[in-house]
């Protein structure tokens, strides 16, 4: 494969843990390819989810404030490919944009930050979150629990527990691990609260067209997690679900088979509709069928939730 003739650019929103999984993802590329430290610089595309910090995503335009920046950066030529948590990556993408490389999965499950247990909250615990999935499973453990909104990066929502603003509040493992904070919180397991699709992931896009950067990728690209997180994505599709959304879907590779497990969850966490099944690699037409199933099965109430 040709080296790159200039420094590869590789863009980043500029939070902290953005910041860390562009630097994993660079140094992923110069082992896998024995390039230097100067074949690849890091740019910070300022994004509007990282400027509006008051407001849910769901209600200021949802997961596209992350992505449209650096998309509209791939498109003009600024960046060379462009670093994502896939959580926050849009279902539907560009035709133009490619996922053409994730990272290996860090741990897929929340953390309980501020208790041990649910059970250890006091009654009528105020819980700070600004998911509408990890509220409606709160609600479902703990029905006497207010929600209250907590936005901004891992440390500003640390910062608003300490002030005392909530009793508890809720974060992906894979954020706090990545910044170096393994210690904080209890690792919740996957059966009291299964995660986000995508959770954990880190994705690399670029453009379709552009096959340098496509080949450079497919050597770092760590195929179970694609698999797994895409299967997670096709359930997302079939649900036609946004971050207003509260669903939940894990896939694990078990024995060369995708075990795929979804669910979504009425806001006061008193329906919940789930699936589970066991898929060939790469079937996402099946993967997409559990989301519409889910969907069928619902109450008109939780299935509107899904509508526009
Ligand atoms: N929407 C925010 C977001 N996007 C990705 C992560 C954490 C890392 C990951 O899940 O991959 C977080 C923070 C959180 O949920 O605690």
């Amino acid at each position: 494969m040709k080296r790159p003739e200039r420094p590869l650019r590789l863009g980043t929103r500029g939070s902290p843990l953005a910041l860390a999984q562009a630097h994993m993802t660079a140094q992923a590329l110069r082992d896998a390819h024995g390039w230097d430290q100067d074949a690849i610089t890091t740019v910070i595309v300022q994004t509007s989810g990282d400027r509006i910090q008051d407001r849910a995503l769901a209600e200021i335009g949802g997961k596209a404030l992350w992505t449209k920046e650096l998309d509209r950066a791939l498109a003009e030529g600024e960046i060379d490919c462009a670093v994502h948590s896939m959580k926050d990556v849009e279902t539907i993408r560009p035709d133009a944009i490619r996922i053409a490389a994730m990272l290996p999965r860090a741990d897929v499950r929340d953390r309980l930050v501020g208790v041990e247990n649910f059970a250890d909250l006091p009654p009528q615990p105020i819980v700070g979150t600004s998911s509408p999935r990890r509220a409606a499973q709160v609600k479902r453990l703990r029905p006497d629990a207010q929600i209250i909104l907590f936005r901004g990066n891992v440390a500003t929502r640390l910062a608003k527990l300490e002030a005392g603003e909530a009793h508890a509040t809720l974060l992906a493992a894979a954020g706090l691990d990545r910044l170096g904070q393994a210690d904080i919180g209890a690792t919740i397991e996957i059966d009291t609260m299964l995660p986000a699709p995508s959770q954990g992931a880190v994705g690399i896009e670029t453009l379709a067209d552009n096959d340098s950067m496509l080949g450079w990728l497919a050597a770092i690209n760590h195929r179970d997690t694609f698999d797994c997180v895409m299967a997670e994505r096709a359930v997302l599709r079939g649900l036609g679900g946004t971050c207003h959304s509260p669903i939940a879907a894990l896939a694990l590779l078990e024995g060369g088979q995708i075990h795929l497990r979804a669910e979504i969850i009425s806001p006061e966490g008193d329906e919940t509709v789930r699936d589970e099944a066991r898929l060939a690699r790469g079937d996402l037409d099946a993967a997409e069928a559990i989301g519409r199933g889910m969907l069928e099965r619902a109450s008109p109430a939780l299935r509107s939730l899904f509508e526009g």
